[in-house]
């Protein structure tokens, strides 16, 4: 039977062949954004006062259904940087995510931080049109592309002084999609094809992941107290979107967030 990520490919599949058409390569490629170098996530990550969130902007989802809907991509994301998030994830899906690219133009017009985009990345095409819209960082999950395409993209993204999010959800794909053009490799602790969500997965994994990359936690991350547990465990990083976006101001809930993530960081070391 189909599942959820299956379903997202196809309809990605068919998407990616109509912007082909109507705004081809070449036209995206003389468009590409220039105002702003790309900004490096991984070092954002390492940033001392910096949190190592990086704050979502999701208006819906197939697991959750419709988040918040009516919301400012300039005021969130601004919010967001401004609470100490060290980078912004933005969903530019439409069709099961509620997004676009302007919205990652937007939050790349009035901040000064790398973005990610966050989409189903299965074409060249899509890299050439991150770049053009301002993004510094892919993500390319591994339950979705075969390796050696992985790999190839991996390369591609490199090529255009992007970065690279690798996301994995257990030990195989991990072992099947390491090589040196990745720069951060992502834990997913949501299983996409049940929607399962399960910190464990990032626990149990954390130390299976090379040194030489910046590793992040993604999904499902609610409390300041398990963001604790993963950075003791070894993460750097810690993508937080849906925890946020339930607010109706998803930047305050940022801000409350990670002022009670410090709270507790400092709380324990005093203790320790
Ligand atoms: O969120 C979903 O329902 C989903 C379903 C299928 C594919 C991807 C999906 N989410 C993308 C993400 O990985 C999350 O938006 C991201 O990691 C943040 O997770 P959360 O903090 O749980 O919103």
């Amino acid at each position: 039977m189909e599942n959820i990520l299956d379903k997202i490919l196809a309809v990605k599949k068919q998407e990616v062949e109509r912007r082909k058409e109507l705004f081809p390569a070449k036209l995206l490629e003389e468009s590409i954004y220039f105002p702003s170098p790309t900004v490096s996530m991984k070092k954002y990550l390492l940033r001392p006062d910096k949190s190592g969130i990086i704050a979502e902007i999701k208006r819906k989802s197939p697991s959750k259904g419709v988040i918040n809907p009516n919301v400012s991509v300039e005021r969130i994301s601004i919010g967001y940087m401004q609470a100490g998030a060290s980078g912004l994830s933005i969903l530019t899906d439409s069709e099961f995510f509620g997004g676009k690219n302007e919205d990652l133009t937007t939050a790349r017009n009035f901040n000064f931080c790398p973005i990610l985009r966050k989409d189903f990345i299965i074409d060249e095409y899509q890299i050439i049109e991150a770049k053009s819209i301002g993004a510094d960082v892919i993500l390319l999950i591994a339950a979705a592309l075969p390796p050696k395409r992985l790999k190839g993209l991996a390369q591609f993204a490199k090529s255009l002084g992007l970065e690279v999010l690798m996301e994995v959800h257990n030990e195989e794909e991990l072992l099947n999609n390491i090589h040196p053009e990745l720069d951060i490799v992502g834990v997913n602790n949501r299983d996409l094809k049940r929607f399962v969500t399960d910190i464990n997965i990032s626990k149990e994994l954390v130390a299976k992941i090379p040194e030489d990359y910046v590793k992040i936690s993604e999904s499902g991350i609610n409390d300041p107290a398990v963001m604790l547990e993963l950075k003791e465990c070894g993460f750097e990083g810690f993508l937080i979107g849906e925890q946020f976006m339930k607010e109706s101001r998803p930047e305050l809930g940022a801000k409350h967030f990670i002022e009670r993530f410090h709270f507790l960081e400092k709380t324990k070391t005093q203790t320790v």
